[in-house]
């Protein structure tokens, strides 16, 4: 069996093109929905990522700031910007590009952004909303994810098995619960699982994300089950790959996600959603 791709750049130009029609939609009431992104430091990467994020904001007419700030900058000035933010009207959502340097507390600084502005879903009131079915901010990755599933017509997943693998707060973690929300009966798998394959074997959709090469071999998988890739590594050429041994395992799933151009893009697209999201709430 040969796999079929779940194609994030196709299906994120989609999630883009339902964003620049709500966009028009307000700016029609005369608001301009806006997002900024922070970014504290040189690391090459993160400057990358947030370039991008302007981008694709612009691209639907959403309006974007990146702010740029040096490596030494106080936690309380960043404090203090944040709270200017938060008080803005004309500010719907605020991104801190993480990782932050390390003389910060990232895990203060996130819960200094308004939650009703947390357009990454970091935020504990943001968490606390998924946890118990609140409107609030999914975090993209995982967000992105589930919109991957719902385009493959995979969206009540009643009596369906759901392995993931990582217990991150931004992946793993919210994962788990949008996949429960939608009926799945759900495992999650971490660095303490005594026999992740026999998890993995059992699963009619696994979603890798721990951030490892290969964590993943075809010979985990069940066959015709739905393989989503989170994972963002190098391999020893330095080309960009996922947590999942593609070559192997594209002959036993049904369909599966390509890095790049897999749930990297979707998250992407998905912190236009929830901009725009943020908006539409502020001005209604
Ligand atoms: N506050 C915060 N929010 C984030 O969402 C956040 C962050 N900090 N810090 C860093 C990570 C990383 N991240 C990526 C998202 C999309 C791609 C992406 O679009 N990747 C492309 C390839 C990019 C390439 O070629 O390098 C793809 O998978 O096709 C990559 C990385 C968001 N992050």
């Amino acid at each position: 069996m040969t796999a079929q791709l779940i194609d994030g750049n196709a299906l994120a130009a989609q999630v883009r093109a339902d964003v620049a029609h709500r966009v028009q939609a307000l700016k029609a009431r005369g608001v301009q929905p806006h997002l900024t992104v922070i970014l504290v430091g040189e690391d090459p990467a993160s400057q990358v990522y947030t370039r991008n994020k302007v981008a694709d904001s612009e691209q639907t007419g959403l309006g974007a700031t990146l702010e740029r700030y040096p490596t030494d900058m106080t936690e309380a000035d960043l404090l203090a910007r944040i709270a200017q933010l938060n008080a803005d009207p004309a500010v719907h959502g605020i991104l801190v590009q993480l990782p932050l340097p390390r003389h910060m507390n990232s895990h203060g600084v996130i819960e200094a952004i308004a939650p009703e502005k947390d357009v990454d879903g970091f935020h504990v009131a943001s968490a606390g909303a998924l946890m118990v079915g609140q409107p609030g901010f999914r975090p993209c990755t995982p967000y992105g994810c589930m919109k991957m599933l719902e385009s493959i017509g995979m969206t009540d997943l009643k009596g369906k098995h759901a392995v993931v693998i990582g217990r991150s707060n931004i992946v793993g973690k919210p994962m788990a619960l949008m996949l429960l929300q939608a009926n799945a009966t759900v495992t999650v798998c971490h660095s303490g699982t005594p026999d992740l394959a026999a998890q993995t074997r059992q699963a009619d959709i696994v979603v890798a994300a721990v951030g490892k090469r290969n964590v993943l071999t075809a010979d985990m998988v069940k066959p015709g089950a739905v393989v989503i890739d989170v994972g963002m590594n190098r391999d020893d050429a330095g080309k960009l790959c996922g947590d999942v041994d593609f070559a192997g395992v594209k002959d036993v799933a049904s369909w599966i996600t390509p890095v790049p151009g897999g749930v990297g893009p979707m998250t992407r697209a998905m912190l236009l959603v929830n901009t725009i999201e943020a908006a539409e709430r502020a001005s209604a």
